[in-house]
């Protein structure tokens, strides 16, 4: 029987936990606020940032939203994080990514206090998660060790296999998971034997951006799989990087696309935000 890793279901208890630890805070007088940041109007940029602010309203925190135009210049994009850095009402701040191409991305990471850095982004979170200190952790590789813990999946001692090397996605993913007393292989575009590689792993995180890439070919027997891909086609509907009905019959769980990772990502940021609030005197 393989088990459907349900993240709609799992994000809505972590959100239900967090809603419970904001009414708490509230009653203290404490209000959490996040502010979102979206320059332009990317359209699966708009559906993520919607899910953000839906997940805030229901767990109580307050969000701040900034719509500024495609061209925004990066000097003006500076200048909003400067003033929400210094504000004192704000405790996490979210620059959603991809920025248009005039606005470098890695200044304007490193340009937000790492104290609101909810995404995870900043190199100071990075480089604390590298070396097991305290900080932000980035949200999807966060959120993939949740739906693997209360799905009731063990880690230590597993062959991990990750498929992609991205800041965002693969290198935390690779660090937590080793953290947790896996053994990580990172996987990419240079990789000789993908398939072969592949095929070792008890637990697959598939992160590669193509879409249905990975067929059984690349599934050993039994093998979880986290598919952190997301597509979507003509028609609008999505997929993930995982061919799904291909590999189903050859897996002991496996994450759909939608319902999947995407909620945890949204949940774990709603957590990060929570402990920004916390950490705060
Ligand atoms: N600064 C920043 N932080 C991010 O965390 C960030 C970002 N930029 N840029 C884009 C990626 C992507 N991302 C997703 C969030 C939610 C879903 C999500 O809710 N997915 C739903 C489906 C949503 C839909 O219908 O498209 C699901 O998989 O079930 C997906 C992807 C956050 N990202
Ligand atoms: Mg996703």
């Amino acid at each position: 029987m393989t088990q459907i890793i349900d993240g709609k279901k799992i994000s809505a208890e972590i959100k239900d936990e967090l809603k419970e630890k904001v009414s708490a805070l509230k009653a203290e007088g404490k209000e959490i606020t996040l502010a979102v940041i979206q320059v332009g109007n990317d359209p699966a940029s708009t559906v993520y940032v919607g899910n953000k602010k839906k997940s805030c309203a229901y767990i109580g925190i307050r969000s701040l939203a900034y719509e500024l135009p495609e061209d925004t210049t990066e000097e003006e994009l500076l200048s909003l994080v400067n003033q929400l850095n210094e504000s004192r009402d704000v405790h996490g701040i979210l620059v959603q990514l991809p920025l248009p191409k005039q606005i470098n991305e890695d200044k304007i990471i490193k340009a937000i206090a790492p104290a609101k850095d909810v995404d995870g982004f900043h190199p100071q979170s990075v480089g604390a998660l590298s070396i097991g200190q305290p900080g932000f952790v980035s949200c999807t590789p966060a959120g993939i060790i949740q739906l693997l813990k209360r799905s009731g999946i063990t880690i230590d001692g597993k062959e991990c296999v990750i498929v992609g090397r991205s800041n965002i996605v693969g290198k935390p993913m690779a660090l937590l998971l080793l953290r947790e007393n896996g053994t990580v292989t990172v996987c990419h575009s240079h990789t000789k034997n993908l398939k072969e590689v592949c095929k070792r792993a008890d637990i697959l995180v598939a992160a590669i951006g193509k879409p249905k890439f990975f067929n059984h070919e690349y599934i050993k027997e039994g093998a979880v799989v986290i598919d952190v891909g997301i597509h979507r086609n003509e028609n609008n509907k999505l997929c993930g990087d995982v061919d799904y009905d291909d590999v189903f019959p050859h897996v002991s769980a496996i994450t759909p696309v939608p319902g999947g990772v995407g909620p945890m990502t949204i949940a774990m940021l709603m957590y990060n935000c929570v402990q920004a609030a916390e950490m705060e005197i």
